[in-house]
């Protein structure tokens, strides 16, 4: 594509030769290392690294054109100077791309907990209604039915342009995070739908107070397409803030949720038989959800929302909620030989926690053991809460290592000690070792008990621990395989 077509919607800051406009551009790439012959390379200032660093680098690997923030750079090729370079990969990818949302449906969802689960409940309802559905997210990426491997639950607005380029799907679902947001990772991007789910402590490491995580949050929601429309989980405080704020602006919104009378219809939630129930002009109807808690009634009620505004029938929505099988490593139930059960879940905030532990007692645990810990370089300040959580809510909780991330494990374990001697109980226990923590839970467990493991999800451990399987999933099989061997 010729630069001329790239760079038009850029407020460039230097004078570009205007023979260089009708120079043709191979590739593009953000990443030093993924230059090829004739790709123009953008630098972006980033947290860890600055991309400006690299240039050299592009250049010997065969960039003819750099685009940076820079005034000016000693290299032999051409150099564009803009205000903003992530901004400016986001809408050259969408040039490049051929604006590869356009003629998709396209949905996007934010929010602090919830994201991927309603995604996978939407990819469900979609795909048994024929058609197909790609998902880029936490978990992985799906385009054409592959899976791809996913470094961020939202990519960076270059990988996100090539994904949603390659993608034949007839839907795209994305997870779109805070960070997302703030770093124009969907810069180019719009969607038919945006989602909110909700809003909990969680991120303050990156965005300082709650009120600008909100803000970021609610970022997603100027890429609307002209047609497009929000659909908000109004049952917190946080909902109903940016509901009022789209409405006040004449986004179209759909507000869902219990305290909520949206097209005059009443929703009530039975988390007892996982039940959604609809009451609108006298009549009744009940989404039925496969997923026990009433956070995945709250997940499933969005879903359907969604469903629903996209053309599919109410009957079928229902059908396929009911039969839906769920996510890895979100509320993944494993039940011992002797009666007791173990939850894998990836909450790791307060308000997940407390989820999550609610639907163990729901689910008639006659005693709640919780496993948890804290993620090294991640938002310090939740970390109380959880703890306060989780005593409130089990019978006993073991305090044990999540990643590290760069933090030593003396340091962490100093800070498990300080926070258990502060915050804990007498309930506490701290076991660092995380699969010695799961063995030992699992050994003392009797009929009845649930054993709920918080944190890794489907992730696998990012340091060594004793028992050498690489994630809760498989520390959980291993020790159950371990007790029928010693069974028999
Ligand atoms: C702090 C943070 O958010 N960092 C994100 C950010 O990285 P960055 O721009 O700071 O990149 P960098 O590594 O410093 O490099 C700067 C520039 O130099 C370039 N470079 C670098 C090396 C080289 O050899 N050559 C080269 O050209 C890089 O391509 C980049 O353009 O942009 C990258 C591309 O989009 C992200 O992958 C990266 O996520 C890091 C890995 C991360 O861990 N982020 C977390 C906090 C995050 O974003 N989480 C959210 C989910 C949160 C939730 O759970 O809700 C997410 O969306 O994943
Ligand atoms: N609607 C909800 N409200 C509160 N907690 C929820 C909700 N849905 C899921 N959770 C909790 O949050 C955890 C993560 O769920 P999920 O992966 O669906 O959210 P997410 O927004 O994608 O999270 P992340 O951004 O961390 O990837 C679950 O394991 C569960 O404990």
């Amino acid at each position: 594509m010729k630069l001329k077509n790239l760079i038009s919607e850029l407020s460039i800051k230097n004078n570009v030769d205007k023979n260089l406009l009708d120079q043709t551009v191979l590739g593009i790439a953000e990443n030093s290392l993924l230059v090829e012959p004739g790709f123009l390379f953008i630098a972006v200032k980033g947290h860890g690294r600055d991309g400006h660093h690299f240039i050299e680098q592009a250049v010997e690997n065969g960039a003819s054109i750099i685009i940076g923030e820079l005034d000016r750079i000693d290299v032999p090729v051409p150099y564009i100077q803009v205000q903003d370079s992530r901004k400016a990969v986001g809408r050259i990818a969408n040039k490049f791309y051929h604006n590869p949302s356009k003629d998709k449906l396209m949905i996007g969802i934010t929010g602090t907990n919830g994201k991927t689960t309603t995604s996978y409940m939407l990819k469900h309802i979609f795909e048994s209604n024929g058609k197909s559905c790609a998902v880029i997210g936490t978990i992985q990426n799906i385009v054409n039915g592959k899976t791809i491997k996913s470094t961020n639950t939202t990519p960076s607005s270059l990988v996100a342009h090539q994904l949603l380029a390659a993608s034949t799907d007839d839907v795209v679902i994305m997870e779109v995070s805070s960070h997302g947001l703030v770093q124009h990772r969907i810069a180019g991007i719009e969607f038919d739908f945006c989602l909110f789910t909700n809003l909990h402590h969680e991120h303050l490491d990156y965005h300082g107070t709650l009120s600008n995580y909100f803000q970021a949050k609610a970022l997603l929601f100027q890429h609307l397409k002209p047609t497009g429309q929000a659909i908000v989980s109004t049952d917190t405080v946080w909902g109903l803030k940016l509901a009022d704020m789209l409405k006040s602006k004449g986004i179209p919104t759909r507000e869902v949720g219990q305290t909520t009378e949206n097209d005059s219809q009443r929703v009530i939630f039975n988390p007892e038989n996982s039940t959604i129930e609809l009451l609108k002009e006298g009549e009744a109807f009940t989404v039925p959800s496969s997923l026990a808690g009433l956070h995945n009634l709250y997940n499933a009620l969005l879903a359907y929302a969604t469903a629903e505004a996209s053309g599919i029938n109410k009957n079928r929505i229902a059908d396929s909620l009911a039969d839906f099988k769920g996510v890895a490593g979100r509320l993944e139930l494993f039940k011992m030989h002797n009666g007791a059960t173990v939850i894998i879940d990836y909450a790791h905030t307060p308000d997940a926690i407390l989820h999550v532990l609610t639907t163990a007692k729901q689910l008639g645990a006659k005693k709640v053991v919780h496993i948890f810990g804290f993620r090294g370089n991640r938002d310090i300040s939740k970390r109380k809460d959880m703890l306060f959580v989780s005593s409130d809510l089990s019978d006993q909780y073991i305090l044990t290592l999540d990643d590290l991330n760069s933090v030593s494990c003396a340091d962490m374990l100093s800070e498990l000690t300080l926070l258990n001697d502060s915050y804990g109980n007498e309930k506490g226990l701290i076991v660092p070792d995380r699969t010695l923590a799961i063995k030992l839970a699992m050994e003392y467990s009797q009929s009845n008990d649930y054993i709920v493991i918080t944190g890794k999800g489907h992730e696998t451990y990012q340091q060594p621990f004793q028992l050498s399987t690489p994630s809760d999933q498989e520390t959980v099989n291993y020790i159950l395989n371990l007790q029928v061997a010693a069974k028999s």
